[in-house]
């Protein structure tokens, strides 16, 4: 987590909502530009990365270098008022070092051996002075029918309203697609959430405000999804709702089919959901009634407010 201190907020409203979120203040402000900082300058992200540089014919002998998620050859701007490169060799993936020598930077990353990272000199912070907000994920999670897919979208019609770029991911639809591959098993669901992850990273890395939406019943697996990204990037919005209220919601009937035994390992009923620990908001719900989708919504779009995430 990010070791920030917990500010613990309970609004009495007159549903049974409230919400927590770390506290922002100057000294978690202050962590996240040096992190930031140290994450750029090292190219390193969420990975167990090694990295070398190695000429090409050399990279063909060794498949063992692992490589940093993006090129760390400096930004166009760094190498415009460095002078360290003439504008041509800003178009190519190369890395000068100023001693005229030019070697691509060779790495290995899981299965896939031999490549390199092609740096673009049209960057995330350039994309984000576009839109006029800064990339991000808000990672939605919580058990079947705890209103994940309704907040999303009211956070995008939210957002959109603002003027604001934002792109659902959600469990269900991605399932319909990229992820139709996997069932419910506990290695496919961690791959589901992986890859959502993934794909969460560029959707920020474009500059937009990503929602990810889906159960994400692992710990280990949504905190790997959160050091893939810059520290704060990563939100993760917990939909605190007991089980007995999704299940009375139960609006596609699935709790009814898991517990007649039709549908099995279903998260709750006979599959396990990891709370998270430290979420950066927490929706709680304690009695019948709850707060509508719209004031869940204000809620997470003051926290990016507050953040400076809806400028660039
Ligand atoms: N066995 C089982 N357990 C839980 N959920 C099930 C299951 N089988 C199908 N469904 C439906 O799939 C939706 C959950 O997909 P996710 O991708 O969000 O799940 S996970 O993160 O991989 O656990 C979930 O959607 P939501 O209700 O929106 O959460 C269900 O509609
Ligand atoms: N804030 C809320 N208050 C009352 N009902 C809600 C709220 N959010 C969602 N619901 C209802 O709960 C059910 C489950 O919502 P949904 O967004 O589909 O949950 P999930 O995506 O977590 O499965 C739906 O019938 C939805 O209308």
């Amino acid at each position: 987590m990010t070791g920030i201190p917990s500010l613990q907020l309970n609004l009495c409203t007159p549903a049974d909502f409230y919400f927590s979120e770390p506290l922002y203040g100057k000294s978690g402000q202050l962590k996240l530009s040096a992190l930031n900082c140290k994450r750029r300058n090292s190219g390193v992200s969420g990975i167990e990365v090694k990295q070398s540089i190695l000429a090409p014919i050399k990279a063909m002998d060794s498949s063992k270098t692992t490589s940093p998620i993006n090129g760390n050859a400096g930004s166009f701007r760094e190498k415009q008022q460095s002078g360290c490169n003439s504008g041509d060799d800003l178009l190519t993936n190369e890395r000068d070092d100023c001693s005229g020598k030019s070697m691509p930077q060779m790495s290995s990353v899981g299965n896939s051996t031999n490549i390199v990272w092609h740096k673009c000199t049209v960057e995330k912070s350039d994309r984000q002075q576009l839109l006029g907000q800064k990339g991000c994920v808000i990672w939605i999670t919580g058990l079947s029918g705890s209103g994940k897919s309704t907040l999303a979208c009211a956070l995008s019609r939210g957002l959109h309203a603002r003027g604001k770029l934002t792109y659902v991911l959600d469990g269900d639809n991605v399932r319909h697609g990229l992820n139709s591959d996997l069932c419910f098993k506990a290695e496919d669901r961690a791959e589901n959430i992986r890859r959502i992850g993934e794909v969460s990273k560029l959707f920020a890395d474009a500059g937009v405000i990503c929602i990810a939406s889906l159960i994400s019943p692992y710990r280990k697996e949504r905190d790997a999804c959160r050091a893939l990204l810059p520290e704060g990037d990563f939100i993760e919005v917990f939909m605190d709702v007991p089980l007995q209220v999704c299940e009375m919601r139960d609006p596609k009937g699935l709790y009814n089919l898991a517990r007649a035994g039709k549908i099995k390992g279903f998260t709750g009923v006979d599959d396990p959901y990891e709370p998270p620990l430290n979420s950066e908001i927490v929706l709680h719900q304690q009695g019948g009634v709850c707060d509508s989708p719209t004031n869940l919504a204000e809620i997470v779009i003051s926290y990016l407010e507050r953040k400076g995430y809806l400028e660039a």
